[in-house]
């Protein structure tokens, strides 16, 4: 019997859907397409078959591995990238044991120290949000990872760890496919359109080993020092572990320490951004989250995490973050490692499989007007609470950070709004923003370049 495909988008001989594939915010057109030809939809790129899916169901029915950008760009030896094997099962161990359940209350006073760090800096030079953002994001991780305590301006591993981070958003655009499926590309000069993804694959490479070994370099030299008795990933495994490391156990910690490092920085400087963009646009909404904040507090207490049970609507609000702007819009991309059957259509082994989650976190059926800032729409509700989630990815690849993560948002938000007033939210050309909001497009999706207003609370 012939085997059926998903329905999908008709494609050409040969080159398949190629044409019709989007030059960027492909969530966009893989929606329509969804709407089209149902939650599971199938193309194929030059013979390089493709499954969007479109819904939660079909989402923790299928996933399976991821691939790819760890392919095109040598991430592949960290965590989030590697295939299903022996060595990605240690790493992930490694990674759960020290960000899951008790252990993750030992990083609390670090969370609260750097959200103080930042709102000062915040208030201090309103206009350098982004720059406080990313300097919050980038200290948080190296610091729990390595023991690095960043330095207040141009921090040597910061900056090259952006450096690496926005390559690796390109490198892993659905444009990069291009290059894996025909690697010739590979070889044609770079002022072709097209070639920019080698390009990026090769600054990839290079900033590779200085971002990975720098920081962890750093790390194992400071490793006798007062570093150990402060808590950090770093030199927890190495206090655990005989005394020397073989090297294999060595590479082992340094990847797993990168892979953090990785997953933590940019999707928090994401999730932040979106934050104070929609404090800005919704005065009400950040009004209601500070009389939570007044009713709990007493004057001049900053908020704590242990205060976090007592803070419902902070916590929706923070949820609301994840669900108004996705920062990962297609999660990662899985790879399907052997055939599948799906509602009767088969799917090939190889198949790339992703998740649209922008559009599933958009469903209105489960967050009326979902255009719109509403915290309240997590109040009591499991369904919302639950579909949120998917922002973290599915199965055994889901997020393992994604608690740790929860805190650092938490708490940075809760410390923001006990201390800020936040309002006229700008463009890049000085322009009011209205609640049509731009983001951009990449693996993390971040809102366009805004500034806005930021003053004492009085
Ligand atoms: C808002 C913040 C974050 C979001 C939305 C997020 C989301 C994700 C997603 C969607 C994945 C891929 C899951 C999949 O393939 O299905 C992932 C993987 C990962 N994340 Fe996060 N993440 C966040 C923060 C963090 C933080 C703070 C850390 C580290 C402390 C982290 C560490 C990782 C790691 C190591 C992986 C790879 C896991 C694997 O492949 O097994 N993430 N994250």
């Amino acid at each position: 019997k012939p085997r059926k495909r998903p329905p999908g988008p008709p494609p050409l001989p040969l080159i398949g859907n190629l044409l019709q594939m989007p030059k960027d915010h492909e969530w966009k057109t893989f929606s329509e397409w969804a709407r089209a030809y149902g939650d599971c939809v199938y193309f194929h790129v030059l013979g390089q078959p493709i499954v969007v899916l479109g819904s939660l169901v079909a989402a923790h029915d299928l996933l399976n591995q991821k691939v790819m950008a760890g392919e095109l760009t040598g991430f592949a030896r960290g965590l989030a990238l590697m295939p299903y094997s022996a060595r990605f099962q240690s790493l992930r161990r490694l990674i759960h044991k020290e960000l899951s359940g008790n252990m993750l209350q030992k990083y609390w006073p670090l969370h609260e120290d750097e959200s103080r760090i930042l709102i000062d800096k915040i208030l201090l030079e309103p206009d350098l949000l982004l720059d406080s953002i990313r300097h919050y994001a980038g200290s948080v991780i190296l610091r729990v990872t390595y023991g690095y305590q960043t330095a207040p301006r141009d921090d040597k591993f910061l900056l090259l760890a952006e450096r690496v981070m926005a390559a690796f958003s390109l490198a892993s655009q659905p444009g990069a496919w291009a290059v894996d499926i025909i690697p010739w590309l590979r070889h044609l000069p770079s002022w072709l359109p097209g070639t920019k993804f080698k390009q990026t694959a090769a600054i990839w490479a290079q900033l590779n080993m200085d971002v990975v070994e720098g920081p962890f370099n750093w790390a194992l030299a400071h490793q006798d020092s007062a570093l150990l008795v402060r808590p950090n990933f770093v030199s927890t495994v190495l206090s655990q572990s005989p005394d020397v490391l073989s090297e294999d156990d060595q590479d082992l910690l340094l990847w797993a320490a990168a892979s953090l490092f990785g997953g933590g920085a940019d999707t928090t400087v994401a999730a932040l951004s979106s934050f104070f963009l929609a404090m800005a646009l919704y005065p009400e909404v950040q009004a209601a989250a500070q009389a939570e904040l007044d009713r709990v507090l007493s004057p001049g207490q900053l908020p704590g995490l242990s205060d976090r049970p007592s803070l419902p609507y902070i916590e929706c609000l923070m949820r609301e973050v994840l669900r108004w702007n996705p920062i990962g819009p297609l999660g990662l991309p899985h790879l399907l490692t052997q055939d599948d059957i799906y509602k009767g259509y088969h799917l090939p082994a190889g198949s790339i499989v992703m998740v649209n989650v922008w559009s599933i976190l958009r469903d209105p059926l489960v967050f009326p007007d979902p255009l719109e800032f509403r915290p309240e729409r997590f109040m009591n509700d499991k369904t919302a609470i639950e579909t949120v989630g998917c922002i973290f990815g599915f199965g055994r690849r889901a997020c393992p950070g994604v608690h740790f993560s929860e805190a650092s948002m938490f708490i940075a938000i809760a410390t923001t709004l006990s201390q800020c007033k936040i309002s006229d939210p700008v463009n890049s050309r000085g322009e009011h923003i209205g609640k049509d909001v731009e983001y951009q497009t990449g693996t993390i999706s971040h809102p366009e370049k805004f500034r806005c207003s930021i003053t004492p609370r009085v």
